[in-house]
């Protein structure tokens, strides 16, 4: 049979192609990662509860670990993430037991992002500054969370601000999820925009890109790269899966995926790099939220303990039909 390319060598002319790591999956599909692949993400342990878990306290240990492997394998990294509403701890929201004023919340996200970005340099060519802000339903444009409720709505501003002063030679990136629904992708805009017009210091959007066999539509994708392009944007696709269930689907009696989700999987999956070659002047690199259906987050959300097959490598680390779809394009 023809031997299929790569995905870091089928895009070697369009862009960066990553995947999620933890130490677990480096350790157990490392052929498979440095094989594939020529960008990595921490999924999890470089967020803020992971490396900074007491006040004074860094634990950088296990995030070293996977620098150490993106550098023994030339591979760049994305860091992922210096602010977030979620796995934060709560030290960061208090002054001792009382609750931080505005000025004690913004010290300690300072002082996170300056000890964090200068432990963490190269091979880093992306940062998450901050991860999920917008709202998903309602009029305001911003959730509601800690930092937003202690320091107030220009908390996004001082975010970048504080990475960018603390490291001005990587690219600093705000990054979401259901970025191509219509709705949440203008409040995404309006937010960048103001931002943006504010002289506030942000270089690219990303798109989480986890994504399903019908939603979000091809041309919802399409408008939300074009939008968010416009703003003169870098883009990058940061967690990508295609989950074979629709969010509001708790089906639980699966144990393997049907071949009509493969087959759709695949479809998907080929649609979606297409799309992402098209656009590949604004696209900086496409990060897959795991290496294989052997482990994915979407095995515990929204249903713990359910198994998915959202990746394009199968729960032995073969190649899927979808990875076929995804090197095989002329
Ligand atoms: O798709 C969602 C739906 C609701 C809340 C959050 C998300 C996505 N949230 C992402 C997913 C997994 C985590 O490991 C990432 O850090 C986070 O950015």
């Amino acid at each position: 049979t023809k031997q299929l390319l790569t995905l870091k060598d089928a895009y070697k002319d369009y862009f960066k192609v990553g995947v999620a790591v933890s130490p677990a999956t480096l350790e157990r599909d490392g052929d498979l990662i440095r094989e594939q692949f020529n960008s990595l993400t921490a999924e999890n342990v470089m967020k803020p509860e992971e490396v900074q878990p007491e006040q004074g306290t860094f634990t950088f240990e296990q995030a070293d670990g996977i620098v150490d492997f993106a550098k023994e394998n030339n591979m760049t990294m994305r860091g992922h993430t210096l602010a977030w509403h979620n796995q934060t701890p709560d030290w960061m929201f208090k002054d001792g037991d009382k609750p931080a004023s505005r000025d004690v919340a913004l010290k300690h996200m300072k002082e996170h992002m300056h000890a964090v970005m200068s432990h963490f340099k190269s091979p880093f060519y992306a940062w998450d500054v901050i991860n999920e802000v917008v709202a998903d339903e309602g009029e305001d444009i911003l959730r509601e969370s800690p930092w937003r409720t202690i320091i107030g709505d220009d908390y996004v501003q001082k975010a970048f601000e504080f990475a960018r002063q603390a490291n001005p030679d990587v690219a600093l990136y705000y990054n979401d999820y259901n970025e191509s629904h219509p709705e949440k992708r203008d409040k995404i805009y309006t937010m960048l925009k103001d931002l943006l017009d504010k002289g506030t210091p942000i270089d690219g959007m990303g798109l989480q890109a986890h994504w399903g066999l019908e939603d979000p539509t091809l041309d919802n994708i399409r408008a939300a790269i074009e939008k968010y392009a416009s703003l003169g944007l870098t883009l990058q696709v940061t967690e990508m899966d295609v989950s074979v269930f629709n969010f509001g689907d708790k089906r639980t009696d699966l144990t393997e995926p049907t071949e009509e989700m493969m087959e759709k999987q695949a479809e998907r999956y080929e649609a979606f790099f297409s799309l992402f070659r098209e656009y590949s002047d604004h696209i900086d690199s496409v990060t897959l939220w795991a290496a294989s259906d052997r482990y994915n987050w979407l095995d515990d959300f929204p249903v713990r303990g359910r198994k998915n097959w959202p990746m394009l490598f199968d729960v032995n680390n073969q190649p899927k039909e979808s990875f076929k779809r995804v090197v095989s394009f002329k």
